[in-house]
């Protein structure tokens, strides 16, 4: 259940104030802003933080498109105020003063493609926000969307290098899709409730480098190998499944949105001092030999509190661990190397 501030500041945005309630007030200010946000996974993210009470100012940027979405978005009653900026000559507004940023600024996939063949494109995207945001808002926890993760993160990193703002805390690759899908086909095969499932899901963000952990999921269930091995293999291609079915038309949008509002939240409270929010997410690691990693993340008034370790591991998942590292470590070693050539 969610502390009583966040139900109370919830009635009370409804106008249903309850006697001793907290009061909008009494919640941090918070800007939140949306690079890409007119797009598929924009616009219904945008549409969830503004639904989220814990934004006070809502900044939906875009090359393109913004002015509409954010007239929109604008008319719902909750708390944030919204703003579009549109083009990079308002790409500085977008940002002053942001807390959290999150990034699905960049092209889908089309079916037969691996995330890795967006590279070409969306890691000049990546670079070049990420050096805005360096110059202003240097603070703000980044939250990058824009595929293929497992390099679009470490270019982020060494954007922030180069320009000094480098804080480890601060930087996340969103994995939380990964999670939602393992949470919802565990259990489907399960046949328990959905709703009390946890599953952590480490590794990075592509095919066989997204390696759930269902040895730890709970509630426990008397799974057969073979039906693991079914559940890890949809895990790591449940992209792959959005994208085929969508059949041209791009990739996962509603899912990812959810997905990215579930992480922001979790970044939100973090920084509000909620204790113990615990999220997976791709970070700057020391849980293996790898820089980045994704594990289980404790977030709190910095960004990243603690990375926590991987736990126990099923003799399946110690094999899955071993034969994701290397793939994983050319995608971290590509980013690395594009953010410091170009
Ligand atoms: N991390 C994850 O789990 C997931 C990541 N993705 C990735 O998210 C990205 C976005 O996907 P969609 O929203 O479906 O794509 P989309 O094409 O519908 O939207 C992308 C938006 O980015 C905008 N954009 C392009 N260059 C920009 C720039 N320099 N600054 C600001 N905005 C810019 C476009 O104008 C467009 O509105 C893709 O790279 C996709 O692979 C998608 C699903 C899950
Ligand atoms: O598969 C894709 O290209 C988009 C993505 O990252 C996902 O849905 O997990």
């Amino acid at each position: 259940m969610r502390p009583s501030i966040f139900r109370s500041v919830r009635s009370a945005i409804a106008g249903n104030i309850p006697r001793r309630a907290y009061s909008v007030d009494s919640v941090p200010e918070r800007k939140v802003a949306v690079l890409g946000a007119a797009g598929g996974i924009g616009q219904p993210l945008a549409l969830l933080m503004k639904l989220n009470p814990l934004v006070s100012k809502l900044a939906l940027y875009d090359i393109a498109g913004t002015p509409g979405v954010a007239a929109d978005v604008s008319h719902i009653n909750t708390r944030s105020e919204v703003a579009g900026y549109m083009g990079e000559d308002q790409l500085s507004q977008a940002l002053e003063g942001s807390d959290v940023v999150i990034i699905p600024a960049g092209v889908p996939r089309k079916p037969g493609m691996t995330r890795d063949d967006l590279f070409n494109i969306n890691a000049g995207i990546v670079k070049s926000l990420c050096a805005a945001i360096a110059k202003y808002c240097p603070n703000a926890l980044v939250n990058v969307i824009s595929n293929p993760v497992n390099s679009t993160v470490p270019i982020a990193a060494e954007v922030f290098k180069k320009a000094g703002t480098f804080d480890e805390k601060k930087l996340f690759g969103v994995t939380t899709l990964d999670v939602v899908r393992a949470k919802t086909f565990y259990a489907g095969k399960a046949n328990v409730n959905v709703a009390e499932v946890n599953v952590p899901v480490v590794g990075g963000h592509a095919g066989i480098t997204i390696l759930p952990l269902f040895s730890q999921a709970t509630p426990k269930a008397n799974l057969s190998d073979e039906d693991i091995k079914a559940l890890t293999k949809r895990t790591q291609d449940g992209g792959t499944e959005v994208v085929e079915a969508k059949a041209g038309k791009g990739s996962a949008t509603l899912s990812m949105a959810y997905a990215g509002a579930i992480f922001a939240d979790a970044c939100l409270k973090g920084l509000n001092g909620v204790p113990d929010v615990v999220e997976c997410s791709f970070v700057h690691s020391n849980v293996t030999e790898l820089p980045f990693f994704s594990s289980k993340v404790r977030l709190g008034k910095n960004g990243v509190e603690e990375v926590l370790d991987l736990g126990h591991l099923s003799d399946y998942e110690i094999e899955g661990l071993a034969t994701l590292i290397p793939e994983l470590k050319s995608s971290i070693e590509k980013g690395i190397k594009f953010a410091n050539q170009s």
